[in-house]
Parts: structure tokens; C-alpha cells; sequence
């Protein structure tokens, strides 16, 4: 075992090849445990190394970081290293959590880390790696968290199926080939694997075309195979399915109900709706109905967001440190942040936790948007928030000297279709907001779903009533407080806990530089595609317009064609394929024509378009039956 000399050695020999513009003040007549971004145990080994941000410009060599055997915690996000990862890494046998995300690195994936057996999170993302994902990373048994988005990694994704992973992604590489059906990755999102051209299968709804069949004209070719899960395949998935120790006999019911198919699940669907419909005509029930059968995928991952809190409420609390560090902000970072920032409750609402509660929170990234990352924090009273942290880099002037106040005005926005922004936090280093935990998610993962099942667009009548919440909460922000949404689409509308439709991230447009024209989505008004200056309610319409065309076909912004409005209902009624033509449908796409008019002039008001939408609702065709119908 190396002496806590040895690990000053080697930090110093880091930063002898990492760090050529002289950034960390490791100075070796001082004792290496008060160096900054290190942390040792009792016994001056090194315990935790956390150099994110630090400006970092060199590489990580060999013979260096690896022989940090008590090192449990390293860190060197969001740095600019470049060359590839050291090959000896295999010294660091008491690692835990390793983030080397958003740097240079290149080469291949480091064999060393493969004898890692003690490692929960790893983080790889945004970086220049190539060559294969080794299959051993499958065999890594414990590892919760996996990120290796953003790389170039090519050829085949191994069969992860550890049932600790609850963090995974391999978005934006160049692999190819069918996706591995296993319980654990069928229960991830298809945005995990998105942006690899190569990839198919069942898992991202892409079949895989085989050259070469092997299987007469008209029978399932093993790629189509590969696309459907075979009886074998899916007996497989259930019983492993069901192995998963922590997972509830409800996701197992789930599970089944996501693998018996898109056709079974249509069915399902519409005799309970029926059943249902007797029951109640209630439209937020619909919605549920409609999420909970047709988004089952989704709901098996919520169930593994629960069990996953249980599991790290159980562990020990270095594995809570590296959930924490999940967030990227290290703890020196919470005692900084505290010191130079407090965390400022909206509207006037009592603290009912600081800084430091939601810092040690344990943590789950959402997403990354325009503006940072966004994650799902739990909270020690099992509270859970969202905490969207402002990426420094996206951000404009108007963030810097406008922030307080113009988030004491969004802050105070309180309707119930909007997610109240409950607190926010600035330092020079660091800008987060704080919102309500919307359990059910977004309506994009309603829409667009999670698996194949979401092969049709919703029923019109669940269209109707989220058109109704979204535009009273948007006339809410463009009549009480003269603001704008500036950033309506699907992912920013979530649903509440009886599935209304509610506005999130309203009024932070502002935060951007005016200039940024990043936002090629689809929703953007015409006149406001060079210049964030030129958003107005009236394009915060035309995105209206666009999400009403999305909910009516299922069809993202992107893949709308471009059409006169005598053709919208053409195109609407031919990709829903509901030959009957209601006469609230039709209306629905007369005010969606009305909102994406090239001219802002042109466009309807807010007020206007909440008339047409009560006038749409209050409208009795007098055909009762008609709703059963319509059903998708
Ligand atoms: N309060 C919330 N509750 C639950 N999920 C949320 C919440 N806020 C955001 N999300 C989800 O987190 C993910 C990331 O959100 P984020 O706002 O960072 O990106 P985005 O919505 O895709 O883009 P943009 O930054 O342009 O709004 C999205 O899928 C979003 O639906």
C-alpha cells in the first residue's frame, strides 16, 4: 500500500501533466491534504479528489492518479484533458464513483478500469473515446450509474442487465446493430440509446434490415426478430424481470404489460377505456389511463426511481456522496456556495430547506436543455424537488445583472397550470432553480411514449383538455404579469398530480445570450429565429399552434411538413387515421392553423385562443358515442 507520501507524489505528478497552466495550487512544502479539491481520511491517505472546472488543459497520463489505492471519489469534470484515459487504473481499488465527463479525452476505453469491482458511477460523457464498449462493463455488477453519451464508441452495445443501473445512456456514439433486450434495458428510455444511426431493434423502435436472410421471403428474418422480442426473449425478460429483487410485483404487472405488444395493449386499452368511460368522463382520468397503459415503459422507470431511492437510503454514505456527486458539485463546492450565496424562497413561501439539504440530496439527472442540467432531487424528509443548474457557459449578460429581479417576478407566478419555480440560488459560480417534482412526467414522454406502443396519436379529447390547461396558464403569464413563456414544447409541459397539463421553465428566455439562434426545435416563430429580442406572446403562439399539431398527429415539430392551411386537416386526418371527421377535431385544427400563421399580425391572442378553446368544448355535436370512436 502506498504511503500518504506516495499519494502527494502522485497528485503532484498530475499536476505536473494535467495542469500546464499552473491552475491548482498544490504546493509541495504544504501538507497535501489542505490542497484544493482534496480530501483524505484520518491516516493522510488520499480519500477524494475533485477537480471539476479547475481549468485543467494537460493530460492523465500513466503512473500518476493509479496508485491512489484509498481514493474513493475522482472528479475531473468539465476540464479540457486531452490524450487518452491512463491504463493503470486498476490501482484504484477502493474507487467508487469516477467523473471524467466533458473533457478531451480520447483512445480507446480504459481495460483497467474493467477490474474496478467496487465501482457505482461512472461517468465517460463528452468526451472523443472510440473503439468498442467492452462487454465486461456488463459483468461490473453494482454499478448504478453509467454515461457514456457524446462519444464516438462504435460496434455492438453490450447486454447490460446489472440490476443496480439506474442511470444509463449511450446517446450520441456510432454504435450499430440490434440493441441487447434485457429487462434493464428495456426499462431505460429510448433516449438512452438515441443519435446512433446504427443502432435497431425493439428497443428503439427501428427494425434492423439484414443483408443476408437467412429465412425464406415472408418469414421473420433474425433481425426482424431482433426488432420484436421473440417468445423466448421475452420469457427471458419476464423471469429476470421478475428476479429483480427490489422491483414491486406492480412494475412486474407492468413489465407485462409493456412486453405483450402494441396490438394486445391497443386492446386493453380500449376495453378499459370503455369500461372506464361508463364510469366517469372525467378528462384528467383519460390522460392517466392513456399514460399508464400506453406508457408503461415510463412507469417501469418510475418504479426503479423509487426502489433506486430505497436502495441509496440503504447504502452507505459514501454511496450518498456519490449520488451528490451526480449533481457535479462537490461538497467544498456546498461550503463555498453557502458562504457566497443563499438559497431565495419565491413568493413570499417559508424555507423549508437550505442549500445544504438539497446539495446532500440524492440525485438523478433528467435531462440536459438549453440552459444546464436538470435533475430530480430527493430530499432527506423524502421531499422531492427539481433543480435546474444553469450551465455558466449558455448563459447571456442579462443573467448575470437582471437574475434577482427577474426571478423574483417568475418566482411569484402561481397558477395551477404552471410549475411554481419555488426557489432559486446565485453565486459568481453557480445558478440553480428550484421547482416542484412532477411524478408524472412531460407530455413529450406522453405523446411520443417510451416504446412502440405509442404508435398513434392521443384521443382528441385528451388533446383538448391539455390545449385547454396550456393556454389558461399561458394566458395567466402573458396577462398578469405582461412576461412571455419564450420556450413552449413538449418537454416543458408536465403533467400534475391529476394529470393537468403544466407550464415549466416559463419566462427564462431572458437567461440566454439575444443572439442565440441554438433552437432549431421547430417551435420557434419565424421572426424570432435570429433573435430571442423578437419573442412576443405572439410567439409564444405560434408554438402554441405547433404543439396543438404535435398532440393532434403525435408527429414532433421536426417531421411536420410544410403546408397551407386548407391542407392541415388533410394531413392531420391522414396521420391519425380516423376517417370520421368530428367537427371539435376540425376546430382544433382551425386554431392550431390560426397560431402558426407566418405573421405574428396575423395570429390570434391568447384571449382569443382560450375562447376558441372553451368555444370547441362547449360545442355538443350531439353524437355521444362519438369519443369511443376516436380512441388511438
Ligand atoms: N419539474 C420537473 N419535474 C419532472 N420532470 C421535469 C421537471 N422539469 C423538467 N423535467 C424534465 O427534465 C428533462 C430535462 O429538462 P430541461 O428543462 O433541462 O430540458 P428540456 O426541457 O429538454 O429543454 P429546455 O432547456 O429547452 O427547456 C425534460 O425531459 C423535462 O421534461
Amino acid at each position: 500500500m502506498a504511503s500518504p507520501e506516495g499519494d502527494a507524489q502522485a497528485l503532484l505528478a498530475f499536476k505536473a501533466a494535467a495542469d500546464p497552466g499552473d491552475r491548482l495550487t498544490f504546493s509541495p512544502t504544504s501538507d497535501h491534504c489542505r490542497w484544493p479539491g482534496v480530501s483524505c481520511s484520518a491516516d493522510g491517505k488520499v480519500y477524494r479528489l475533485l477537480l471539476e472546472s479547475a481549468g485543467l488543459t494537460g493530460t492523465f497520463p500513466n503512473g500518476t492518479l493509479g496508485s491512489l489505492d484509498q481514493l474513493h471519489f475522482l472528479s475531473l469534470q468539465d476540464n479540457a484533458l486531452v490524450g487518452p484515459l491512463p491504463d493503470d487504473l486498476s490501482g484504484l481499488r477502493s474507487l467508487k464513483a469516477l467523473f471524467l465527463d466533458r473533457n478531451l479525452f480520447a483512445g480507446s476505453f480504459p481495460a483497467s478500469l474493467l477490474s474496478l469491482r467496487g465501482l457505482r458511477a461512472l461517468d465517460l460523457s463528452h468526451n472523443r473515446l472510440s473503439g468498442p464498449i467492452p462487454a465486461a462493463l456488463a459483468t461490473l455488477d453494482g454499478l448504478i450509474a453509467l454515461r457514456l453519451e457524446g462519444n464516438r464508441f462504435v460496434g455492438s452495445l453490450p447486454a447490460f442487465n446489472q440490476s443496480s443501473l439506474k442511470s444509463f445512456n449511450v446517446s450520441g456514439n456510432h454504435l450499430s446493430g440490434a440493441v441487447p433486450i434485457t429487462a434493464v434495458l428495456a426499462s431505460f428510455d429510448p433516449s438512452a440509446f438515441a443519435d446512433n444511426p446504427g443502432l435497431c431493434g425493439a428497443l428503439v423502435r427501428k427494425e434492423c434490415v439484414s443483408s443476408a436472410s437467412f429465412f425464406p421471403r415472408g418469414g421473420r428474418s433474425p433481425a426482424a426478430s431482433a426488432a420484436a422480442p421473440s417468445p423466448i426473449a421475452t420469457q427471458a425478460l419476464l423471469s429476470s424481470s421478475a428476479s429483480r429483487s427490489r422491483v414491486s410485483h406492480k412494475s412486474a404487472v407492468t413489465a407485462i404489460g409493456f412486453l405483450i405488444g402494441a396490438v394486445a395493449l391497443v386492446g386493453i386499452f380500449t376495453a378499459s377505456f370503455v369500461i372506464r368511460k361508463k364510469r366517469t368522463k372525467q378528462q384528467g382520468e383519460i390522460l392517466a389511463l392513456e399514460k399508464n397503459t400506453m406508457n408503461s415503459a415510463t412507469s417501469i422507470s418510475e418504479i426503479n426511481v423509487e426502489s433506486y431511492n430505497e436502495e441509496i437510503d440503504s447504502m452507505s454514505n459514501e454511496l450518498e456522496a456519490a449520488a451528490a456527486l451526480a449533481m457535479a458539485i462537490s461538497e467544498e463546492r456546498v461550503k463555498r456556495l453557502s458562504m457566497n450565496g443563499c438559497l431565495v424562497f419565491c413568493a413570499g413561501e417559508a424555507p423549508i430547506y437550505n442549500l445544504e439539504h438539497l446539495m446532500r440530496a440524492s440525485a438523478e439527472m433528467l435531462g440536459r436543455g438549453s440552459l444546464g442540467s436538470t435533475y430530480k432531487a430527493v430530499l432527506d424528509s423524502r421531499m422531492a424537488v427539481t433543480v435546474k443548474r444553469l450551465d455558466k457557459k449558455k448563459l447571456g449578460s442579462m443573467a448575470k445583472e437582471g437574475f434577482e429581479r427577474q426571478m423574483d417576478t417568475v418566482g411569484r407566478l402561481r397558477h395551477p397550470n404552471l410549475v411554481p419555480l419555488r426557489a432559486y440560488f446565485r453565486s459568481n459560480e453557480e445558478r440553480l432553480l428550484v421547482y416542484d417534482f412532477q411524478a408524472n412526467g412531460s407530455l413529450y414522454s406522453l405523446i411520443h411514449g417510451s416504446r412502440s406502443t405509442r404508435a398513434k396519436p392521443l384521443h382528441w379529447t385528451s388533446c383538448l383538455k391539455i390545449a385547454d390547461d396550456v393556454v389558461q396558464g399561458l394566458a395567466y403569464i402573458h396577462q398578469s404579469s405582461c412576461l412571455i413563456h419564450g420556450n413552449i414544447k413538449s418537454s416543458n409541459i408536465l403533467l400534475g398530480s391529476d394529470f393537468e397539463a403544466c407550464l415549466t421553465d416559463s419566462c427564462l428566455s431572458f437567461l440566454l445570450e439575444p443572439s442565440d439562434n441554438q433552437n432549431d426545435s421547430g417551435y420557434r416563430a419565424p421572426e424570432a429565429r435570429n433573435s430571442l429580442q423578437q419573442l412576443t406572446p405572439s410567439s409564444d403562439i405560434y408554438a402554441f399552434g405547433v404543439l396543438l399539431l404535435e398532440l393532434l398527429t403525435g408527429k414532433p415539430p421536426l417531421q411536420h411538413p410544410v403546408l397551407i392551411p386548407p391542407d392541415l386537416p388533410v394531413w392531420v386526418r391522414s396521420v391519425r387515421e380516423d376517417a370520421a371527421c368530428d367537427e371539435r377535431l376540425m376546430m382544433i385544427i382551425d386554431i392550431a392553423a390560426a397560431c402558426i400563421h407566418s405573421s405574428p399580425e396575423c395570429r390570434p391572442t391568447t384571449w382569443q385562443v382560450l375562447k376558441m378553446i372553451q368555444e370547441v368544448k362547449e360545442t355538443d355535436t350531439g353524437d355521444t358515442d362519438n369519443d369511443s370512436t376516436f380512441i388511438s
